[in-house]
């Protein structure tokens, strides 16, 4: 349910979180916003004394924490999200700054400075929309800032240190969490508990507002312009394609005029009248909020998502992004001769990807847009082609038998093709040539997207050699020779790939660090290496095999070597939607499944490995990185 019909305007864009904090992704996200996390590298280290005023340093810090994300999405994407929200929370005392304390001590110093008396919490927010021009991020930046006000009763040394001692002080601006242990230190809070707690939502939904729905000089009178409009204000300012200027004008009057009244027109859910705390009338409505907009967009994009894919799907199988490469205009007709298909069709399909963003269409006839000439066309350095393909030919049937696979808890590989898998490579992905390139060709393309994001979310200079297991082509390979100059890589995969990489190897890099060996993980003995690699390799296979895959290299693994495993990795609020699609995507076609952070941590402890660190990279693969203890 989303209780702010504003953060709904958020819903069809990318929205990305530069924060590593769990309190700032809680409350967003029981907010009702979606959105990715991916927590910020900007180092909080700008000069304090060069700030006039506290807030200021913690709106700057705040905007360095989105732009530094922003900018590595963007390399990193080649297109940026759309929207980068960065904040910061600093305590400010005795005109000092305090942020996370760096040890026990400073945590005492802090909570004793704060003892007994009224302090300020401030976060500074940063809201970026992002775009791309060329290469070039173009960002536009808003900031705003909260205070909240905190009174600490007086409190004994020896309650300090058991506090301290919990140890919930040391990741928390100021040495204490409010929400938590910490809150029993405090006497009174003036202003926004949630500012203290790390953002400031009730001030970040009205700067949506602002952005979002600029008041029109005609609109209803009841609504202060710094206050989060009302659900039918939403409903007056919504969105333009609910209908014409007209129609939303007398809209505005009608709404207006029965603005605190139940039972307006077009509204379903219920309404109570109830006096803020400023004694202002508020409508509230009970129900789900999407039941009270005219429009549900959410499942109007669900229900047209399928046919979206397969327009994608069928343009890129159709060579429609190869054909129009490099500016080239063409009308319906002639793409139609190119890719012996009828007119009428053709048409159709060039006018559904116009609308899907994936064409230009002018008086020239259709063109690629940015998007479809980086990822859509088969030979772009980037392109998706593969995966897109491998998506049509061998996911799309798998999905069709989704509630065969719910009902049967098993893969439906007899189903879409007619045979029972035993062994998922050689049966499924590599019985004939074409399969096997296919896949081979999907993996690429996934890992050529991905490989930087894996190679770059932990430092790995402390190791000498890397196997990569079901490394495929070798791209995760290329990628981590040229971030570390001491690496040597191994790529083991089975021989049936080996014997068909060369086709994937990249012109004009030295690529001497990097060996090719075949074998079969499971059977073969497995090259030695500091640092073994597994990337989407977990998620294929049953629980048995798994564990007789990371016992075999556990025992290879001597104390120090590390682990890496590239996972899509499930998180518990079910936000990451491509996660939890892929996990369907296991359902359907393997005996494997994604797991959650948690799972992974267990699994991997089971195996004598410690020290399990995971990064959501915000991209289509998250990584974990591990020690052999
Ligand atoms: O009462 C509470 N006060 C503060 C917090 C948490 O403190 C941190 C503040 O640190 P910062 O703003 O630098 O944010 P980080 O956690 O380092 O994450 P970023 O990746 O965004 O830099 C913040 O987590 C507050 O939630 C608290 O929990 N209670």
């Amino acid at each position: 349910m989303v209780l702010c019909p504003v953060i709904r305007k958020l819903v069809s864009k990318r929205v990305v979180l530069a924060s590593a904090s769990p309190r700032r992704q809680e409350i967003l996200s029981s907010a009702g916003l979606r959105f990715e996390v991916v927590p910020s590298r900007f180092k909080e280290t700008l000069d304090k004394a060069s700030f006039s005023v506290p807030y200021e340093y913690a709106m700057e810090t705040a905007k360095q924490k989105a732009l530094e994300v922003a900018n590595r999405m963007n390399v990193k994407d080649f297109r940026p999200p759309d929207v980068v929200i960065g904040a910061d929370t600093i305590v400010t005392v005795d005109g000092l700054i305090l942020e996370k304390p760096t040890d026990k001590q400073d945590a005492y110093n802090m909570l004793s400075r704060l003892n007994g008396k009224v302090h300020s919490v401030f976060t500074g927010v940063t809201i970026v929309h992002c775009s791309s021009k060329g290469n070039q991020l173009e960002t536009e930046v808003f900031k705003f800032y909260e205070e909240t006000k905190v009174k600490f009763s007086d409190l004994s040394e020896e309650l300090l240190w058991e506090y301290i001692h919990s140890g919930e002080p040391m990741d928390k601006a100021g040495g204490y969490g409010i929400q938590a242990l910490g809150g029993m230190l405090v006497e009174y809070v003036h202003g926004d508990f949630l500012n203290v707690v790390g953002f400031p939502l009730n001030h970040f939904c009205k700067k949506l507002v602002e952005l979002y729905y600029p008041p029109p000089k005609d609109a209803i009178h009841h609504v202060k312009h710094d206050s989060i409009p009302s659900v039918e204000t939403f409903e007056v300012l919504s969105d333009e394609e609910l209908g014409s200027s007209t129609q939303r004008n007398s809209n505005v009057k009608l709404q207006g005029d029965n603005a605190f009244s139940s039972g307006a027109p077009g509204s379903l859910g219920k309404k109570e009248i109830h006096q803020d705390t400023m004694g202002e009338p508020v409508v509230k409505c009970s129900g789900d909020m999407e039941s009270l907009t005219k429009f549900p967009s959410t499942l109007v994009e669900l229900l047209d998502g399928f046919k979206a894919s397969k327009a994608m799907f069928v343009a890129c199988k159709l060579k429609v992004f190869d054909l129009l490469k490099g500016k080239a205009h063409l009308k319906a007709k002639d793409v139609a001769d190119h890719i012996s298909a009828s007119v009428c069709g053709t048409e159709r399909l060039l006018d559904s990807c116009t609308a899907l963003q994936l064409l230009k269409k002018t008086n020239q006839g259709y063109s690629n847009t940015g998007l479809a000439e980086k990822y859509l066309v088969s030979d772009s350095e980037y392109s998706l082609h593969g995966y897109i393909m491998h998506a049509n030919d061998h996911v799309w049937p798998l999905f069709t038998h989704l509630e065969s696979a719910v009902k049967e808890g098993t893969n439906q590989n007899h189903r879409a093709f007619g045979k029972n898998v035993q062994d998922l490579f050689q049966d499924s992905y590599y019985h004939s040539m074409e399969t096997k390139l296919r896949f081979m060709n999907a993996m690429h393309s996934i890992m050529k997207l991905t490989a930087r994001d894996v190679a770059t979310a932990f430092d790995l200079s402390r190791f000498r050699s890397a196997c990569d297991l079901g490394g495929c082509t070798g791209t995760l390979a290329q990628v981590l020779i040229q971030e570390y100059p001491n690496l040597k890589v191994t790529v083991f995969d089975l021989p049936d790939v080996i014997e068909n990489v060369s086709g994937f190897q990249p012109t004009g890099q030295d690529t001497s660090r990097i060996t090719f060996t075949s074998g079969d993980f499971f059977k073969d003995n497995i090259p030695e290496a500091d640092l073994y690699i597994l990337s989407r390799v977990l998620h294929d296979w049953p629980d048995d095999k798994i564990d007789a895959l990371l016992s075999k290299i556990s025992d290879l693994c001597t104390p120090g070597s590390g682990l890496l495993l590239n996972e899509m990795v499930l998180d518990d609020k079910n936000r990451n939607r491509s996660a939890w699609l892929q996990s369907l995507n296991m359902l359907v076609q393997t005996e494997g499944k994604e797991r959650s952070s948690y799972e992974y941590r267990c699994l991997l402890e089971q195996h004598g490995f410690r020290n399990v660190k995971i990064v959501q990279t915000g991209s289509l693969l998250d990584t974990i990185l591990c020690t052999k203890c």
